[in-house]
């Protein structure tokens, strides 16, 4: 009998850290595991080690190769004796908004995306340096290295300071066109350039952890990427605490609009993406508002007409990234006696997180991408009621590939990539995907489009601007 060589994934994403363990030649995955993080936007990277040892408890034995997959943009800092200067700070907290607009006041959103193929809203690294500098001069004084989250698990099993192109493509202080760091940005930003993990090319090897290979790991959205295989005119929607949208391209994105992200992708190509900060969290959110479980509240969503009755959700109920709107918060409009009904609201919901998810498909289209179908991927995926929206808001075929953790897939399949030492990754077993049913009512569809692209275009008028905002 032949052994097969195994390899692992690792997403340590907002709200948990998975592990997969694959079979490094067709992908088949033998083993998961799961452990939660604590809630919060700025967590002690500390938890998110503990996580991936429970997640991975009695899980690597045998296992060749580990990459590891992280939520992007997190702000991890570290001391000269490589010690956590502070709690990170998560790509969803926005104190850093005021930091992100003064950064595009001062050089100009033209020069940003230029410089770095993004425009720095509160997400980026390099806004939450400018925080931590401005507000916590003790902290930013002892900080002698700064990484991302999977950069510090990395670093956590391998000893080597390491990146990607992919994670390193969120700091806002790396050129994804040039594959270079930007230090004199960080330095505008910091004041000074703290150590910065050697970027790896997509098959490099991190180093070894307990006989393992660990290879360069990447950002959550490229590892996603990377596990779909993502062909010319697919376009990945993700449904997790954030919302995603985004596709594979050849040529660097510039969106000095700040609507899309021009991050790189993990395999050498680029990734343009707009993200949102409310997706699975709304529906919930709402769900607990309703005193349903999420099955309840899928049957509560299905029952309601589309449109829902004319209830429109602007669910900014963590502020909002696309459109840039930190300090929103959410909205129900259009409410009369007859349709404020729970099967309405469920229903408004699911609507209005998706719309928002079809205003960031609509801003990575204007970049360039092409929109042929969309797969749906993510926790919120899984609701019986986001499939039966989703091809109705996005007005394109919809496929949910087969159930499975994509972000921790992506990651096994970079590791078996390195493992190869081949020049393209492995190409792994396809994966079935179910097609949704497409909308009747091509009208109805737009209606609802048209009615959320209305208030949302009524909150960034009435948004309050970070630079008048006080502290
Ligand atoms: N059937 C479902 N309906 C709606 N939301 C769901 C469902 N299953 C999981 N979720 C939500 O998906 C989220 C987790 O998705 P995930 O993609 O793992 O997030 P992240 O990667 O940000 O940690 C949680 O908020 C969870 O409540
Ligand atoms: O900030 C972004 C993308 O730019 C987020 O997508 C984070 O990468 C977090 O991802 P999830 O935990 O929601 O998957």
């Amino acid at each position: 009998m032949t052994s097969r060589t195994l390899v692992a994934g690792v997403d340590s994403s907002t709200q948990s850290t998975k592990v997969v363990v694959c079979d490094a030649e067709t992908g088949a995955v033998v083993r998961t595991g799961r452990a939660a993080h604590p809630d919060g936007t700025e967590v002690d990277p500390n938890a998110w080690w503990d996580a991936f040892t429970t997640a991975s408890e009695g899980l690597l034995d045998g296992v060749a190769a580990i990459g590891i997959a992280g939520q992007q943009h997190g702000m991890v800092t570290l001391d000269e004796d490589g010690e956590i200067v502070r709690p990170a700070l998560l790509w969803n907290d926005t104190r850093s908004a005021q930091a992100g607009a003064d950064l595009t006041a001062e050089l100009g959103a033209e020069t940003w995306a230029t410089a770095v193929g993004s425009v720095p809203v509160a997400s980026f690294t390099v806004a939450k340096l400018r925080w931590l500098a401005e507000h916590e001069p003790e902290h930013a004084a002892r900080v002698a290295r700064v990484v991302l989250p999977h950069d510090w698990l990395t670093w956590r099993l391998t000893g080597e300071l390491i990146t990607d192109r992919g994670d390193a493509s969120g700091t806002g202080y790396f050129s994804p066109a040039e594959s270079a760091y930007r230090t004199d940005l960080l330095k505008h930003a910091f004041g000074r350039t703290p150590e910065l993990p050697r970027v790896l090319g997509p098959a490099e090897t991190a180093g070894q952890h307990n006989g393992m290979l660990v290879s360069a790991g990447t950002g959550d959205n490229m590892a996603a990427a990377l596990a779909l295989e993502l062909a010319p005119g697919d376009v990945v929607v993700s449904l997790g605490t954030s919302g995603t949208v985004f596709g594979v391209a050849e040529t660097a994105a510039a969106d000095a609009s700040g609507e899309v992200a021009g991050f790189a992708d993990a395999t050498g190509r680029f990734l343009p993406l707009a993200c949102t900060l409310n997706a699975a969290r709304v529906l919930t959110s709402t769900a607990t508002l309703l005193g349903v479980d999420q099955n309840g509240f899928d049957e509560l969503a299905l029952a309601a007409a589309p449109g829902a009755g004319g209830l429109t959700f602007l669910s900014y109920l963590d502020g909002e990234r696309t459109p840039n709107l930190p300090d929103a918060k959410g909205s129900l409009s259009g409410m009369t006696r007859d349709n404020m009904t729970p099967q309405n609201l469920a229903r408004a919901a699911v609507e209005g997180m998706l719309s928002g998810l079809a205003a960031g498909m609509d801003a990575v289209r204007a970049q360039g991408v092409s929109v042929g179908r969309v797969l749906l991927i993510g926790g919120a995926a899984r609701s019986a009621a986001v499939q039966a929206v989703a091809p109705i808001v996005f007005g394109v075929p919809v496929e949910i590939p087969e159930a499975a953790e994509y972000v921790a897939a992506g990651a096994a399949r970079q590791a078996a990539w390195a493992l190869s030492s081949s020049p393209e990754p492995p190409i792994w077993q396809g994966k079935t995907r179910l097609t949704l049913d497409e909308p009747t009512d091509a009208e109805l569809a737009e209606g609802i489009r048209v009615q959320h692209r209305h208030y949302e275009a009524r909150a960034v008028q009435h948004g309050v601007p970070a630079k008048t905002r006080e502290d």
